[in-house]
């Protein structure tokens, strides 16, 4: 583990009215300490999660838009609010790593294809505009990320099928084993939160707090789905 710690420094902060500050999981943070090198962000849309990831990853100097810290390309709006008023404690420090963003991933792509020159060595071979979604993604994971890193993912399940999310789970297993990488995740996704050990920050309620698998959200909404379809859908979409 390389990141311990972050801190949302007050002390700089004039006013909690508005973005990002007035994202009541923000509002009411003051340090989290990270213990295990996979670490998940849940929540309900709209709650923070990719807010503060993103501000962990412009602390990384990792391209906020996606990318490393040798990834200088720009896309529209992607510049962090929150970076600059949070402080990242580590032990060691590590500069190796990748921030993905699911909603941008086009730009990345074609930045690679502007800049590779190593026949898309990192990416499987082939340009990432080259592969389906889902396929460029796990390229990503597969060949690009290795050894001694952190790795920040805002929602890797976006273009991955339920086949891919476990396959995806066994390339981070292998980084987190053998090469000691860490994972920071913002997802949705049940299967991605089962990854067992794991720690599974809530940002729901007001704060930022430590929550079970078998309590999320997540977990329960889609076990009742599965287990009672019909009566679930029934309740849904029948009754006024
Ligand atoms: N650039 C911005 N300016 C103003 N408000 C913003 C900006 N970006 C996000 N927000 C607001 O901040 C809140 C948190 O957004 P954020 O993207 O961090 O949520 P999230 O938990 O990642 O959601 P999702 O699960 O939908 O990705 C939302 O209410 C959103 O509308």
């Amino acid at each position: 583990m390389f990141l311990k710690k972050v801190t949302l420094l007050r002390e700089n902060i004039a006013s909690y009215e508005h973005y990002p500050f007035s994202i009541p999981s923000i509002k009411t943070l003051h340090e989290l300490d990270f213990r295990s090198n996979v670490l998940f962000f849940v929540g309900e849309n709209g709650s923070g999660k990719s807010t503060l990831l993103e501000a962990i990853a412009d602390k990384c100097e990792f391209n906020t838009a996606g990318g490393g810290r040798n990834n200088h390309y720009e896309v529209h709006a992607s510049e962090s609010a929150l970076g600059e008023y949070i402080r990242l404690s580590w032990l060691p420090k590590i500069t190796n790593g990748f921030f993905l963003r699911a909603e941008s991933f086009y730009h990345f792509a074609s930045h690679i294809d502007q800049v590779d020159t190593k026949g898309f060595k990192d990416y499987g071979g082939r340009s990432l505009h080259k592969q389906s979604h889902g396929e460029s993604f796990l390229s990503l994971f597969l060949h690009r990320f290795k050894g001694k890193a952190i790795y920040l993912l805002d929602e890797p399940e976006a273009a991955l099928s339920p086949a891919k999310q476990l396959a995806f789970l066994k390339v981070l297993h292998d980084l987190v084993s053998k090469g000691d990488s860490q994972f920071i995740i913002a997802t949705h996704s049940p299967i991605l939160l089962g990854y067992p050990n794991a720690t599974i920050l809530s940002f729901d309620n007001g704060c930022i707090e430590e929550i079970q698998y078998e309590a999320t959200d997540h977990y329960q909404i889609t076990k009742y789905f599965l287990q009672h379809r019909e009566k679930f859908l029934a309740d849904l979409l029948m009754n006024e």
